[in-house]
């Protein structure tokens, strides 16, 4: 953070800091996953933010579209170099994947890199789809920067069915080359960021077709424009998508080929692999492995909701420390809008929920990375679980960190609108994360068919994986017994869920028994099985993150086990009060005990309260990364506010030429 002169700093913000009384680092170190990981966050950003700091002279939001980019573009290269020169010094390859590096990126732009695709899905696909002879041959370019790449899945008809995508990749075994051709309209590859004016190769997802058979979807590398003019190939019609809610600095693209020949070693064979007579030989042992990138950004999008919902709260937070309104006892001063429980009430469960994502998170990252060893040694038993896990904990999280940052942009109210207090570009960014890389009611599906088959082994006695472990004493269908400890809580949470799925399994039972086919008693059931697939996520939320905060801070000062646990409680407490009609379904609590969670609830909040601010300053964000007029960490809210105005170019004249032109010819009655 900028801490600045203790003297530059707004007296409440001030005040509230002294008010702290837990230590802010040990918290710090926590969220980070580790002293040794902050330590390393905090030298990436000392080396980054050193240029960021003048490299805009206009805001981004001032530019227009073609400038924007333009200036996208630039910064994008100097971070590159900064990433290649300096960054990767300090962590190896590791810091491709860093914390640090995620959140430098957010110093250098205010909306979104064109690079990040590179970073994000080209260079992951690479490691994930190539054999190590294709990984020698493009990595190093890619990293170097001499390539530039983009992910182009979806298309213009098809984004979430990817077995329907139309493009194809035909072998030529006489040239050993394959032909790439988009057939119509609709198989226009759409969407893919960086692709429209940056990249110049491109991933493209095809249907492979070899001596007249179709294989199904797999990935190429695919060269798009040459490497020193720039000009598509050939064969090649590249473009941007038009404007967007957001990422307009992003590049999204469009691409169409027409007969245009790669050779056969640009398919990525890790999985699958044509031989040079056109014979294809499957190497994977699970069908859905050239979905791994998915996965794998669906992993870490979980992080990267919780990490845009911290900064959200830090903005609002500190913004309602400083902010006075309304005057509710007669005579005394407006007070601090932190102090009414409403705003409270706004604001706590976002820094609660961007702890609960950033455990979840980080724990879901460690089962990743043991599933990818097991895939190592050749097993994929592991793999639908963490399918299912990956799939309804990123429909989720990015679901729920969109919501309560607009929450945040309502609770600074008229200031929040503005672009300068960074809660829009905010919002725009993050909701479009709850659709790409795969929608949320369509991952929902996708683990609901897995909690239902989960939920048919529970009922015939079959031992259970890990996370739908409960479903087997859910088994008896009996009401659990409420209690407000944070285990009753979770107990409940997870008969909720148990009685939601066997509720869908039953009614698609009673469905196909009366002559309903099993596809359409399944879309009969989608309503209900979507919010069975939510509960189960919810409580397994609640459950990662109380056990990662009780093991977490086993070693920690008592103070912040203390905070640490009020929030966690907290959190479980606000789901058990959104969700009173379920548990009053599938718990015994009754009337008495909801009323004792409100006020177990209102008491969290007082609690909380006087540690507000400094639970936020523990998320550790330097003012370069929030970007916020109204979340920097002196507080002088309003006059960063006007100091941002005046930097509008409406304000660099005092009369405009419309005036002129326009309103002086109306009133004179010459228009
Ligand atoms: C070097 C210097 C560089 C410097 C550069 C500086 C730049 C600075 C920037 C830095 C910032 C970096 C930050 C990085 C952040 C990353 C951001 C990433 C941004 C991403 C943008 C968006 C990208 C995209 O959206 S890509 C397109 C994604 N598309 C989708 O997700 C489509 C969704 N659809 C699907 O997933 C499927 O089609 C599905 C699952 C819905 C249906 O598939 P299906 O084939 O039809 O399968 P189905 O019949 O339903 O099921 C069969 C069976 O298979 C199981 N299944 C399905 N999927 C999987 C899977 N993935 N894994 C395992 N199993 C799977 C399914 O469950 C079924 O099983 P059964 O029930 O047992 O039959
Ligand atoms: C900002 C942004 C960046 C993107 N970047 C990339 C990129 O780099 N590369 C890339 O390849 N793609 C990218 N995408 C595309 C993205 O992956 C798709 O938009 C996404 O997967 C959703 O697919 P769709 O657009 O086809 O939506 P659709 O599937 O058409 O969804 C429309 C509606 O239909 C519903 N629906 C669809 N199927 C079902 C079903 N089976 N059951 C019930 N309901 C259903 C959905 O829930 C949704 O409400 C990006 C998208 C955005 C917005």
């Amino acid at each position: 953070m900028t801490k600045g002169t203790q003297a530059d700093v707004n007296p409440d913000l001030k005040k509230e800091r002294l008010k702290c009384n837990f230590n802010i680092q040990e918290v710090t170190f926590i969220i980070d996953g580790g002293k040794d990981k902050t330590l390393q966050r905090k030298k990436i950003e000392d080396v980054a933010l050193n240029i960021a700091a003048s490299i805009d002279e206009v805001p981004e939001e001032c530019l227009n579209l073609k400038e924007r980019y333009d200036n996208a573009v630039r910064k994008s290269c100097v971070y590159s170099n900064i990433v290649k020169n300096e960054l990767l010094e300090i962590t190896g390859l590791e810091a491709l994947g860093s914390p640090g590096l995620r959140r430098t990126a957010d110093a250098f732009f205010k909306d979104v890199s064109p690079f990040m695709l590179h970073l994000g899905m080209f260079v992951p696909t690479i490691i994930g789809q190539c054999t190590p002879e294709q990984q020698a041959h493009w990595l190093p370019k890619a990293l170097e920067m001499q390539i530039i790449g983009a992910y182009a899945q979806t298309e213009l008809g098809h984004g979430t069915f990817i077995r329907g995508l139309e493009t194809t990749a035909t072998y030529d075994p006489a040239t050993e080359e394959f032909v790439l051709h988009s057939p119509t309209l609709t198989s226009t590859k759409w969407w893919a960021g960086g692709l429209g004016n940056t990249a110049n190769h491109c991933i493209v997802v095809a249907q492979l077709y070899t001596k007249g058979q179709c294989h199904g979807t797999h990935p190429f590398i695919v060269p798009i424009r040459d490497l020193d003019t720039h000009e598509p190939f050939p064969g090649v019609k590249v473009g941007d998508v038009g404007i967007r809610m957001g990422f307009n600095t992003a590049d999204n693209g469009f691409l169409r080929f027409n007969q245009y020949r790669i050779p056969r070693e640009n398919m990525m064979m890790k999985n699958a692999k044509v031989m040079k007579d056109g014979t294809y030989v499957k190497v994977a042992r699970h069908e859905k492995l050239t979905y791994g990138t998915m996965v794998f950004v669906r992993v870490t999008l979980v992080m990267e909701a919780a990490f845009n919902l911290a900064k959200a709260a830090t903005i609002a937070v500190r913004y309602s420390a400083v902010r006075r309104q309304s005057q509710p006892k007669p005579g005394e001063p407006e007070p601090q809008i932190l102090d009414y429980p409403t705003q409270q009430h706004k604001l706590f469960i976002c820094i609660a929920t961007a702890h609960a994502l950033q455990l979840t998170g980080l724990w879901l990252w460690r089962t990743f990375e043991a599933v990818l060893a097991d895939m190592r040694k050749g097993d994929t038993d592991s793999l639908p679980e963490l399918h299912a896990l990956s799939s309804c904990l990123k429909a989720v999280s990015t679901s729920d960190s969109a919501a309560l940052i607009e929450q945040c942009r309502f609770a600074c109210g008229g200031h929040g609108y503005m672009l300068s207090s960074n809660l829009p570009l905010l919002y725009s960014f993050v909701t479009a994360t709850r659709t790409y890389e795969g929608d949320y009611t369509v991952l929902l599906l996708q683990t609901a068919r897995f909690l239902v088959k989960a939920w048919e082994q529970a009922e015939s006695g079959k031992v259970l994986t890990p996370t739908v472990a409960y479903l087997a004493c859910a088994a008896a269908k009996e009401k659990v017994v409420w209690s407000d400890s944070v285990d009753g809580m979770i107990r409940s949470f997870q008969a909720v869920a148990a009685g939601k799925i066997a509720a869908c399994a039953e009614n698609i039972k009673r469905l196909t028994k009366t002559g309903t086919s099993l596809e359409d008693a399944w879309q009969l059931s989608t309503v209900r099985l979507v919010a069975a697939s939510e509960a189960h996520c919810r409580a397994m939320i609640c459950q990662a993150y109380w056990h990662e905060v009780t093991r977490l801070t086993a070693s920690c000062s008592a103070s912040v086990k203390i905070v640490m646990e009020q929030l966690a409680t907290l959190y479980l407490v606000y789901w058990a009060l959104e969700t009173t009609g379920d548990l009053l379904r599938y718990s015994t609590i009754c009337e008495s005990e909801l009323n004792k969670l409100q006020l177990k609830y209102e008491e969290l909040l007082a609690l909380i309260r006087p540690n507000a601010v400094g639970l936020v300053d523990a998320f550790d964000f330097r003012d370069e990364i929030l970007h916020s007029t109204l979340g920097a960490y002196d507080g002088r809210v309003y006059e960063r506010l006007m100091e941002e105005a005046l930097k509008s170019p409406l304000n660099e004249t005092s009369v405009q030429s419309s005036f002129h032109k326009y309103i002086r010819p109306l009133a004179k009655g010459k228009l």
